[in-house]
C-alpha cells in the first residue's frame, strides 16, 4: 500500500505485521511464483535491469511490440501501440487478450492489466471471444498481451468483493485532475480530500478543477453565505499549495486563463480525471479536444459491435499532445486502512507540526501538535475533520454529505473492534508459524 521513503513506523503490531508479511511472501517464492511486483513482471523478476532490458531488446526482435493499455473489458484489451517518444498512439489499435500465465503480479490483485498500463503483445491471428463467449468481430488487428512494466503510479481501492486484496483502477498516471462543480451537484469537498490523499499516498502531481463558477453570480441559486464559505474552500487549498482552478467549461471565452492554463499543464502527460457525475468532466474534456465527440461519433467501426464506452474506463488522446483516461470507478471509493503516520503524511499541511508521541494519531493523544496547529488556525478545522474521517475508515459516497461525529464515532468503535479481532487472528498464524 504505502510507499513512503524514510517514513518508518515502530510499534509492536507493525513489526509483527511486517514479519507476518514476510513469511508470506517466502512461501510465495517457495511455491515459484515471483514476489516482485513492481520491476517487470516478465520473463523473469529477479534480473538485473540491463539483463531486463536485453531481454526486451531480444522479444522485440522477436517481433513483440510494445504499447499502452486504453481500455479493458472482461476478456479483452484494446492497446495503443507506443511510439518511440513512448507515448501512446490511439489511431494504431490493437484487440488484444491477455495471456494470464505469463502475470505473476496478479496476487492479492483484480486485475492483470489496468488502463494506463505499458505491455509487451505479441500479433496473433487467433481469434478473441466477446463477454458473451462469441467471436469478436472486429476490423483491428489482434494479438496477445504477454508482458506489462512496472507502474509508476496507481490508482487503487480495495476490492469490495475481497476486502484483502487490492483493485487497481488506474497505472502510470502523470496527473490526477480532481474535477468538482461547484453546484449543480454541489462541490464535496470530503470527496476532493479522498482523491487527494490517493495523489498523495502516489505521489501523482493533482489540479483541482471547480467548474460551473457561473452559477456562483446566480443568487438564487448561490447565497451570499454560501459564496463565502466557498471562497473561504478555495483558499484553503490554495495555501497548502494544491493548484486551484476555477473555471466555467461552457463559456470558455469568459475565462481563458484558466482554459489556458488547464492545457499548458495537461500537455504530453497521461491525466486521471476523477469526479462524480455531472460536474463537467466531458464538457472540459471537449475544450481540449473541440472536436473528440464527433471523431467517436463517425468512426464508429473502429469498435467493435456491442462496446460499452460508460462502463468501462478509457483513455482518450487529446490534441494538445495529452492523454485523458475518464474514470467511472474513482467517483466514490472506500479509501481506508491509512496507519495515521501515512495518512498524516499525504495532509501536506500537517508536515511542518510535531507532536510528543510519534506515533500519534492526532486523535486524544496529548500534547498533539496537529491539533495545536488546528486550535490556533494554522491547520484549517475542515481539513482535520477530513483526516479524521479517512483515518477511522468513513467512506464518501456520491449523493452522501460529509460524516458528522456521532457516525464517525460508532464507525471506530466498530472497526477498533474488527481490527483487534484480525490482528489477534494474524499473530496466532504468526506463532504458529514462528514454531514451525
Ligand atoms: N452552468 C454550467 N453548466 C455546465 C458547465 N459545464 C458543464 N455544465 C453542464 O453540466 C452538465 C454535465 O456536464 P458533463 O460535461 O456531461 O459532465 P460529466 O462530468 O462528463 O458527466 P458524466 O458524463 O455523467 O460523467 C451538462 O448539462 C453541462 O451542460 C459550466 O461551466 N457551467
Ligand atoms: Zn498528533
Amino acid at each position: 500500500m504505502a510507499r513512503i521513503k524514510n517514513f518508518v513506523a515502530h510499534d509492536d503490531k507493525r513489526d509483527n505485521l511486517k514479519k507476518i508479511e514476510k513469511i508470506k511472501k517466502e512461501k510465495r517464492s517457495v511455491r515459484g511464483r515471483v514476489v516482485d511486483d513492481w520491476i517487470i513482471d516478465a520473463p523473469n523478476a529477479h534480473q538485473s535491469k540491463s539483463e531486463i532490458q536485453a531481454t526486451i531488446e531480444d522479444l522485440y526482435t522477436k517481433g513483440m511490440r510494445r504499447g499502452r493499455v486504453i481500455e479493458v473489458q472482461k476478456r479483452n484489451v484494446f492497446i495503443a501501440e507506443e511510439n518511440e517518444k513512448g507515448m501512446p498512439e490511439t489511431e494504431n489499435l490493437w484487440l488484444c487478450s491477455v495471456a494470464k500465465r505469463h502475470f505473476q503480479r496478479a496476487h492479492r490483485e483484480r486485475n492483470f492489466v489496468v488502463v494506463g498500463d505499458r505491455v509487451l503483445f505479441e500479433p496473433s491471428a487467433e481469434l478473441q471471444f466477446d463477454d458473451e463467449g462469441q467471436p469478436v468481430d472486429t476490423d483491428l488487428p489482434r494479438g496477445v498481451v504477454q508482458h506489462s512494466f512496472a507502474r509508476t503510479s496507481k490508482i487503487s481501492r480495495k476490492d469490495p468483493m475481497r476486502p484483502d486484496w487490492e483493485h487497481v483502477m488506474l497505472a502510470n498516471i502523470d496527473l490526477v485532475a480532481i474535477v468538482a462543480s461547484v453546484l449543480h451537484p454541489e462541490v464535496r469537498w470530503g470527496l476532493i480530500d479522498r482523491f487527494l490523499v490517493q495523489a498523495e499516498m502516489e505521489k501523482i502531481p493533482v489540479v483541482i478543477i471547480l467548474n460551473k463558477v457561473d452559477l456562483l453570480s446566480n443568487e438564487k441559486l448561490a447565497s451570499k453565505e454560501f459564496v463565502e464559505i466557498y471562497k473561504r474552500r478555495v483558499e484553503i487549498y490554495r495555501n497548502i499549495g494544491y493548484d486551484v482552478v476555477e473555471l466555467c467549461a461552457l463559456k470558455p471565452k469568459k475565462n481563458p486563463e484558466s482554459v489556458k492554463h488547464l492545457r499548458k499543464l495537461f500537455k504530453g502527460k497521461l491525466v486521471g480525471f476523477a469526479g462524480h457525475s455531472g460536474v463537467g468532466k466531458s464538457s472540459i474534456l471537449n475544450l481540449m479536444k473541440p472536436e473528440f465527440e464527433q471523431i467517436v461519433d463517425e468512426n464508429p467501426d473502429i469498435f467493435y459491435k456491442g462496446r460499452h464506452t460508460t462502463t468501462y474506463n478509457s483513455l482518450l488522446q487529446l490534441d494538445i499532445g495529452a492523454y485523458a483516461i475518464d474514470t467511472p470507478g474513482i467517483r466514490s471509493f472506500h479509501i481506508s486502512n491509512y496507519d495515521p503516520i501515512s495518512l498524516s503524511y499525504c495532509f501536506p499541511e500537517f508536515r511542518p507540526f510535531k507532536c510528543k508521541y510519534r506515533e500519534c494519531a492526532h486523535d486524544h493523544e496529548p500534547q498533539c501538535g496537529i491539533k495545536q496547529a488546528v486550535s490556533e488556525e494554522k491547520i484549517s478545522p475542515e481539513r482535520y475533520r477530513s483526516y479524521l474521517g479517512i483515518l477511522k475508515g468513513l467512506s464518501f459516497r456520491e449523493g452522501e454529505g460529509d460524516s458528522t461525529d456521532a457516525t464517525m464515532i460508532a464507525d471506530l468503535k466498530a472497526r477498533e473492534q474488527k481490527r483487534d479481532e484480525e490482528l489477534a487472528k494474524e499473530e496466532s498464524l504468526l506463532n504458529q508459524d514462528l514454531k514451525s
